[in-house]
C-alpha cells in the first residue's frame, strides 16, 4: 500500500493500491469477498425433493454404510477449511481471530482462484492449543484438507502436529510448509543463476517462527548444511547456548558461531531469508553480503527491505519479496492451492516431505520455461525471463496448476499416501488446465485431433516477434510443420533476442527468394489473366506480398493452411488471401466466433467479419455454414436468428430478411435445427421460449447465433471479452476452397496459436 513514511527516492512497484482503495474493495456491494453457490438447481419441488427431504435421505444411509462414498455424494473431496486464530496476521501481528477474516477469506478466494478448491474460513477465538484443537478434530467428515494460516509460532507446531495425528485428512500449516515450499524453489533458481553450490552456501533467515523454522528445515533438507544456516529473532542470533527467549524448535537450529545480531551474521553471508517485520533489514547490512548477494524479504504486506532500497546498496543482488508489486514474489500463494489439489484428487492421507519437494522443483523449472504472453503481460511492461528479475513462475502463470498438482499427486502416489491413485497423470494435467478456463477444454478436443492429424501451417508474417513464438508454440504442440514465412537471418536475430532459439522442424522461406515464386506467379496468372492481371504483376504480387505468396502456398498444396492478420488491416489481409483462394462455390465466406464461457458453454456467433448488412440468401448460408461448423466442433447446431424483435413483435424492416432467410432454409431443407427471429434472451434460455413460445422448434438453449448484420455482430464478439468473464476465439474465415485465418492485429501469442490450430483443424476436416 502507498505508505506517507515511504522514501521518496525511486519507487518501482508495478502497481499501486491504496488503504482507501483497499478498504472500498472490502466494503463494496455484499461485504466481504465470499459468497457460496449451489451446485445443484433448487427451482422446483421435485428439485426439492431429490436434493432435500426425502431425496438426500439416500446419500445419507449410503455414506452411513460405505464411508468413502462421501466423496461421492458431498462436496468434502474439494472441500478445504483454512483456519486461524489470528495469533500472526501476516507481520501485523496478534490482531485476533476477529481482524484475521479478510486474510483468511483471501485464502479462500485464492485457492478458488488459482484451483478451483473450494473453501470456508473458519476463524477461532482462541489462543488455548487445546481449545484449539479440539476446535477442529471433530471438522474432518466435512473437508478434504485443513489448511492452517497465521498461527503463531510457537503454538502452531504443536497445533499441526498434534492434529497431524488426530485426523486423517491432509493438515498443513501454510505459513509454515506453503512458505518453505516457495522460497525453496526461488532459491534452487538464485543459486543457479549466481553459480552457487547449496552445500557452501550461507543462509541467514531473520525471525525464528513458524515460516522461518519450516524454511531452515526444508533448505536443510535440500542440502544446505546445518552450520551454515543462522536464525535471528528479537533477541539476534540463535547461537548454542543461549537461554533468553528460546524454544525447542529455536534450539533445534541453534548454531555455534560468534555472531550475536543480524547485522554480525550477515557479513559475508550469500542468502537472506525476512520472515519477520518490515524494515529489518538495513542497506548497510545488505553491503556487508557476499558478492550477488540473494536476499527474499518475505515479510507482508511490507518487506524487511524493499527492492529499491536493496539494490541502491547492492546492485548485484538477487531480491525478491512477498507482495505482487513487485518482480519475484515469493509468496505461498504459488505453493497452497495447487498442493492442495493434488493433495485433494488423489485423496491423501497427508501432504508429506516428498510431496513438498515435488511441488518446489516443479515451481523452479517452471520459471525456466518461456513465459506465455498473458503472464508476461502480468509483468508490466517488462519481459519475464529467466533471470535475476523472475526467478519464480507469476502467480497468474496458468500453467501452475498443470505442473505443480501433478508433481505433488504423483508424489503422494509414489510415497504410499494417496488413497485413490491416478492412472493418467499427462491426462489429469489436461483436465486441470480445462478447469479453470472453459476455453481450453473446449479446444482441447480440436487440439487433440491435429496433434493425431498434424498439418503445415503457413505463418505469412513471419518475421513478427509474437508470431515466431505463435510458430515455436505450434511446433512443440505437436501440430504440425510451421512455415515461417520472412528472411532467415532477421528471424534467427529476432529468436536470438527473445532467448528461444528456433527448435528443428520449423520451415523458413523468403518470398523473394523463394525457388517457389515462379511456379507460385503461374498459378495466379492463369486465375487472374482474365482480372486485368499481367504475369508480371502476378510476379510482383508473389514477391512481395506476404499474403499472397502464403496463400499461394496452401492453394497450390505446398502447405494446409495460412494465418496472418497481425500487420495488416482485415481487408488488406483478405485481399492478399482471396487473390489465391476461391470460396468454395456455391458457399457463403463469412467470419465466425467462437465465445466459450464456464456459464453458457460454447456459443458461435456469425457473421463477425465479412457482410456487414447480409440479405435472407446470405444469411441462410450464413446459418448452413455456421452448422457444419459447430459439427466440427463437436456441436449439435441450435442456430437462432437474433433480432431485436421475437417471432413479429415488434415489427420492423430488419426482422423482414430474417424471417425471409428462416422460411428459405424451411423449404429447402435443413439438417439442423433453426429458428428466429427471436431476441438473444429468448434464443439463449429455453425456459423462458417454453413459456412465451412453446411453438419454437429449438430443443435447447441455441448455440449457433446468426446475427443481424455486422454491426450487431461485431459489437457482440468485442465486448463479450470485456464485460464478461468469457473468451471469444475468431473470427474464423469460412467457406473458402483452403483453410486461412486472419487474427485481428493485436492477437497475442495464444490467440495466433489457438487460430493456427484451428486453421489445421479446418484444414484436416475439409
Ligand atoms: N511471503 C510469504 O509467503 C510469507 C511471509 N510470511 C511473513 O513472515 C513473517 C513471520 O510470519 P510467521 O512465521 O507466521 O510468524 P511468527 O509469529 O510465527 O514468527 C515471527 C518471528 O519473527 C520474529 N521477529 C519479529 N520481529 C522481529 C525483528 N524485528 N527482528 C527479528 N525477528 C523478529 C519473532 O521473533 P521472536 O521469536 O523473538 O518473537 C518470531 O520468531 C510475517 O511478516 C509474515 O507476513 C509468513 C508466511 C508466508
Ligand atoms: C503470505 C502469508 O501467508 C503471510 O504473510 O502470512
Ligand atoms: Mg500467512
Amino acid at each position: 500500500m502507498d505508505d506517507a513514511k515511504q522514501p521518496a527516492a525511486e519507487d518501482t512497484r508495478t502497481t499501486r493500491v491504496t488503504a482507501e482503495e483497499a478498504l472500498a474493495l472490502h466494503a463494496e456491494g455484499r461485504p466481504g469477498k465470499l459468497e457460496i453457490r449451489l451446485t445443484k438447481p433448487l427451482i422446483t419441488a421435485r428439485d426439492l425433493s431429490l436434493a432435500y427431504s426425502p431425496g438426500v435421505a439416500e446419500p445419507c444411509l449410503h455414506i452411513h454404510r460405505d464411508p468413502k462414498l462421501a466423496y461421492d455424494y458431498t462436496a468434502k473431496g474439494n472441500f478445504v477449511a483454512v483456519i486461524s486464530n489470528g495469533t500472526a496476521v501476516l507481520g501485523l501481528g496478534n490482531l485476533g481471530a476477529l481482524a484475521s477474516k479478510p486474510v483468511m477469506e483471501g485464502k479462500v478466494a485464492l485457492f478458488k482462484r488459482f484451483a478451483d478448491v473450494d473453501g470456508i474460513d473458519l476463524c477461532l477465538d482462541t489462543e488455548d492449543v487445546d481449545a484449539f484443537v479440539n476446535s477442529v478434530r471433530y471438522l474432518g467428515p466435512s473437508f478434504g484438507g485443513i489448511n492452517l494460516e497465521d498461527i503463531k509460532a510457537p503454538e502452531c507446531f504443536v497445533i499441526e502436529q498434534r492434529l497431524r495425528e488426530l485426523m486423517d485428512i491432509p493438515v498443513f500449516h501454510d505459513d509454515q510448509h506453503g512458505t518453505a515450499i516457495v522460497a525453496a524453489a526461488g532459491l534452487i533458481n538464485a543459486i543457479h543463476l549466481t553459480g552457487r553450490d547449496i552445500k557452501a552456501t550461507r543462509l541467514v533467515i531473520n525471525g525464528a517462527g513458524a515460516a522461518s523454522i519450516a524454511c531452515a528445515e526444508l533448505v536443510k533438507a535440500m542440502g544446505m548444511r546445518p552450520e551454515n544456516v543462522i536464525l535471528c529473532d528479537t533477541k539476534g542470533v540463535i547461537w548454542r547456548g543461549r537461554t533468553e527467549g528460546m524454544n525447542q524448535w529455536k534450539s533445534a537450529h541453534a548454531t555455534t558461531t560468534s555472531a550475536r545480531t543480524l547485522a554480525q551474521a550477515l557479513d559475508g553471508a550469500d542468502v537472506f531469508f525476512g520472515l519477520s517485520v518490515k524494515g529489518a533489514l538495513t542497506g548497510e547490512m545488505v553491503r556487508a553480503m557476499a558478492p550477488r548477494p540473494i536476499i527474499f524479504a518475505m515479510a507482508n504486506p511490507d518487506p524487511e527491505i524493499t527492492p529499491d532500497e536493496a539494490r541502491a546498496a547492492r546492485p548485484d543482488c538477487i531480491i525478491a519479496t512477498g507482495r505482487s508489486d513487485y518482480p519475484n514474489q515469493v509468496n505461498n500463494v504459488l505453493g497452497f492451492p495447487f498442493i492442495f489439489r493434488g493433495a485433494l484428487d488423489v485423496r491423501a492421507s497427508t501432504i508429506n516431505d516428498a510431496m513438498k519437494i515435488a511441488a518446489a522443483e516443479s515451481l523452479a523449472m517452471l520459471a525456466r520455461e518461456d513465459v506465455p504472453e498473458e503472464v508476461a503481460g502480468a509483468g508490466a511492461g517488462k519481459a519475464l525471463r529467466f533471470g535475476p528479475e523472475y526467478i519464480i513462475p507469476n502467480a497468474f502463470d496458468p500453467r501452475l496448476i498443470s505442473r505443480v498438482s501433478p508433481a505433488v499427486a504423483k508424489a503422494a502416489m509414489d510415497s504410499g499416501v494417496a488413497r485413490r491413485p491416478l492412472l493418467d497423470l499427462q491426462r489429469y494435467a489436461r483436465d486441470l488446465a480445462n478447469r479453470l478456463d472453459a476455453t481450453v477444454g473446449a479446444l482441447e478436443a480440436i487440439a487433440e485431433s491435429v496433434r493425431q492429424n498434424p498439418r503445415r501451417v503457413v505463418f505469412a508474417e513471419g518475421e513478427e516477434e509474437k508470431v515466431i513464438r505463435a510458430a515455436i508454440a505450434f511446433r512443440n504442440a505437436g501440430y504440425g510443420t510451421p512455415v515461417l514465412v520472412g528472411r532467415e537471418d532477421r528471424i534467427a536475430t529476432i529468436s536470438a533476442a527473445l532467448g528461444i532459439p528456433l527448435p528443428d522442424g520449423i520451415e523458413i522461406h523468403n518470398a523473394r527468394l523463394s525457388d517457389s515464386n515462379r511456379r507460385y506467379a503461374e498459378f495466379l496468372y492463369a486465375k487472374r489473366q482474365r482480372d486485368g492481371f499481367l504475369f508480371r504483376d502476378c510476379l510482383r504480387l508473389v514477391n512481395q506480398d506476404r499474403n499472397v505468396f502464403a496463400a499461394c502456398m496452401v492453394a497450390t498444396g505446398d502447405a494446409d493452411a495460412i494465418v496472418t492478420g497481425t500487420t495488416r488491416s482485415y481487408s488488406v489481409a483478405m485481399e492478399g488471401i482471396s487473390m489465391a483462394i476461391d470460396p468454395i462455390p456455391g458457399r457463403v465466406v463469412f467470419g465466425l466466433s467462437i465465445i466459450v464461457s464456464r456459464r453458457a458453454g460454447t456459443v458461435l456467433v456469425a457473421d463477425t467479419a465479412v457482410h456487414e448488412r447480409p440479405d435472407a440468401e446470405t444469411l441462410a448460408g450464413i446459418a448452413r455454414g455456421s452448422a457444419a461448423a459447430a459439427r466440427r466442433l463437436g456441436l449439435e447446431p441450435r442456430v437462432a436468428f437474433l433480432s431485436f424483435s421475437t417471432f413479429g413483435d415488434p415489427r420492423g424492416t430488419i426482422p423482414g430478411s430474417i424471417r425471409d432467410a428462416v422460411k428459405l432454409l424451411a423449404e429447402r431443407g435443413a439438417d439442423f435445427e433453426f429458428d428466429g427471429e427471436m431476441s438473444a434472451d429468448v434464443a439463449l434460455d429455453p425456459g423462458l421460449r417454453a413459456s412465451l413460445y412453446p411453438f419454437s422448434r429449438l430443443t435447447g438453449p441455441a448455440n449457433v447465433l446468426i446475427m443481424p448484420g455486422l454491426h450487431a455482430a461485431h459489437i457482440l464478439a468485442r465486448s463479450v471479452p470485456r464485460l464478461t468473464s468469457a473468451t471469444v476465439i475468431g473470427p474464423l474465415l469460412t467457406g473458402l476452397a483452403h483453410s486461412a485465418q486472419i487474427v485481428p492485429m493485436q492477437a497475442g501469442v495464444n490467440q495466433i496459436l489457438d487460430v493456427a490450430c484451428l486453421a489445421a483443424h479446418a484444414a484436416a476436416t475439409k
